[in-house]
């Protein structure tokens, strides 16, 4: 079966991803991809439609991000919303010029509900705005599908060349037919049939890596965590025994956890596991470092420098899987988005990398791969586990790091864990964890003066880890909690709840 693909074209957008996610649960395929790489890959791989994200830019801008004009001569449908609508519109001899009346959230829309794209919606609609710019002449050929009171062109079509450009967005999920007009773009007019799902996602990423690989070998960075279990499953089908699991214990790890992920792979697993003890080696390089941002990146070179020691008592190791996720890569910031923080896997990765990477979960939300994990027939206790970090505890204890405050922590975290658990809410939070934020506050305990550690816990529900919310956990569990971290870890007399959500705050506290 042909494989049907749709590009998302990235300008910046907030909303990038959240296009590729409207695509995908319509099992179609598709990747976001740079503006200045869009004509070379969609030449090459031939998509049956390309849409064109938001972006922060002003198209009439000099330095504004544009693509190669060639892209309409393609013969390939287009969707350009918002930003994307806007080049279009300047780009085929319209205009576009700073609105009078800027609009931002809800907005009440007109459609042409004759056109393609709107088929199956009603004349009126709520629609997401976010935009000061707006097109004031429509470029040859097209005619206005959609207007609001201060927008008279909120959307256009040249529905026989199949562009089209809406300055909302309907990928957000307050555009009412948001979900009605993608699917339209899609079925309506690219004419893909929908015949993707997470299994042939799964097949595909299979051969694709035997190919890649061929007679040599892999190594596989293993966490023990959900995304580097699926790559590792993913690439394992591919390549057999050709592939060696590598499970770092960099000293960072939760209380127990280096034993129990060892004992689980060799249990569960069928795959050649290396397990090697980097403590001292992490800890050294890590001694006196405070900046977040450096001990991110100290961690991802040491990662890797252990990588290339391993693979070399593998002859013909070339490749480095690793089980990297795309909000990994956004928050380590691309071309036009922002670094947020630099994931030890992706922004820490030193420049003098020598190894070829796999990732094939690089595009996929962490729901995503948890269904690639289901189809895979990996046990449900480890698709569901809780995200860790892979900097682990190095990025809870904030400030330097020192083997005592990793200790505290390690203990305030297990017990914080263990009352999760006895409340039975761990299959509710989507990640719970201690933070030992590096203040001491003062104390009395047994009548005399103590001078000690707060230890912060934070729980949040989220989707997809791109944004959360602060888990409404009962009083009595917090009460709990707090009460067993103060008397039985020594050296801690305040216990806190982070209640930020993400944004403003992150999940992690580095
Ligand atoms: N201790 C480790 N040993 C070897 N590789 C690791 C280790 N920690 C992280 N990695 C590598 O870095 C990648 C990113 O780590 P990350 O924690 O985001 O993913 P994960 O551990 O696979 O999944 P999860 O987000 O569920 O914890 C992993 O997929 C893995 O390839
Ligand atoms: O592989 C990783 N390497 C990292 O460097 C890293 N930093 C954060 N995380 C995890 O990603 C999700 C979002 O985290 P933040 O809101 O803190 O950015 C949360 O689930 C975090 O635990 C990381 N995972
Ligand atoms: N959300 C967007 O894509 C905004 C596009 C452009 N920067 C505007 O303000 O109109
Ligand atoms: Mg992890």
């Amino acid at each position: 079966m042909e494989k049907e693909l749709i590009y998302i074209v990235d300008f910046g957008g907030q909303y990038a991803q959240l296009i590729a996610r409207r695509v995908r649960e319509n099992n179609v395929y598709c990747e976001i991809i740079p503006y200045d790489e869009a004509v070379d890959r969609i030449k090459k791989n031939n998509p049956m439609g390309i849409i064109f994200s938001g972006g922060p830019n002003s198209v009439y801008e000099e330095g504004a991000p544009r693509v190669d004009e060639e892209i309409f001569k393609l013969n390939i449908p287009i969707l350009g919303i918002c930003y994307g609508d806007q080049l279009i519109a300047q780009s085929l001899g319209g205009r576009v010029d700073r609105a009078e009346v800027r609009e931002y959230g809800n907005t009440l829309i007109n459609f042409d509900t004759a056109s393609l794209i709107f088929k199956g919606t009603k004349k009126e609609s709520i629609c997401w705005m976010s935009h000061t710019d707006q097109i004031v002449k429509l470029p040859e050929g097209f005619k206005i599908i959609a207007s609001s009171e201060s927008c008279q062109i909120a959307g256009m079509a040249d529905e026989e060349r199949k562009i089209y450009g809406l300055q909302f967005h309907p990928e957000v999920h307050h555009s009412q037919y948001g979900k009605e007009i993608i699917r339209n773009f899609l079925f309506e007019v690219c004419k893909v049939s929908g015949n993707w799902n997470m299994s042939s996602f799964a097949d595909d990423k299979i051969n694709e890596i035997r190919e890649f690989v061929g007679d040599k070998k892999a190594i596989c960075a293993l966490s023990g965590g959900v995304d580097s279990s699926v790559a590792a499953v993913l690439v394992h089908k591919a390549i057999k025994d050709n592939l060696t699991c590598i499970f770092v214990d960099h000293g960072l790890l939760r209380l127990n956890e280096a034993e129990e992920v060892y004992n689980t792979f060799r249990e569960k697993f069928n795959m050649n596991l290396i397990m090697v003890n980097a403590r001292e080696r992490f800890l050294g390089k890590l001694k006196g470092i405070s900046d977040p941002e450096k001990k991110r990146k100290i961690i991802g070179e040491e990662f890797i420098r252990v990588f290339e020691e391993e693979a070399k008592k593998i002859k013909d190791a070339e490749f480095l899987v690793q089980g990297t996720i795309y909000p990994d890569v956004v928050e380590s910031g691309t071309k036009t988005s922002a670094t947020i923080k630099s994931h030890h896997n992706v922004g820490g990765l030193p420049e003098d990398l020598k190894f070829k990477l796999i990732e094939p979960l690089r595009e996929l939300f962490k729901d995503e791969v948890r269904e690639v994990g289901r189809k895979l027939g990996i046990p449900e206790e480890l698709v569901s586990r809780q995200p860790f970090p892979g900097p682990g505890l190095a990025i809870r204890v904030l400030g330097e790091i020192t083997e005592d405050k990793l200790n505290i922590l390690r203990q305030a975290d297990f017990i914080f864990r263990e009352e999760i658990k006895r409340a039975d809410l761990d299959k509710e939070i989507w990640q719970y964890f201690a933070v030992l934020p590096d203040i001491k506050s003062v104390g009395v305990m047994g009548d005399e003066r103590t001078y000690a550690y707060t230890i912060a816990l934070r729980a949040v529900e989220s989707v997809d880890g791109m944004t959360s919310d602060w888990f409404r956990i009962p009083y009595d569990v917090l009460a709990k909690a707090s009460s067993r971290i103060v008397n039985e870890v020594k050296g801690v007399n305040r216990v806190v709840y982070d209640i930020t959500s993400k944004p403003p705050a992150t999940i992690e506290w580095e």
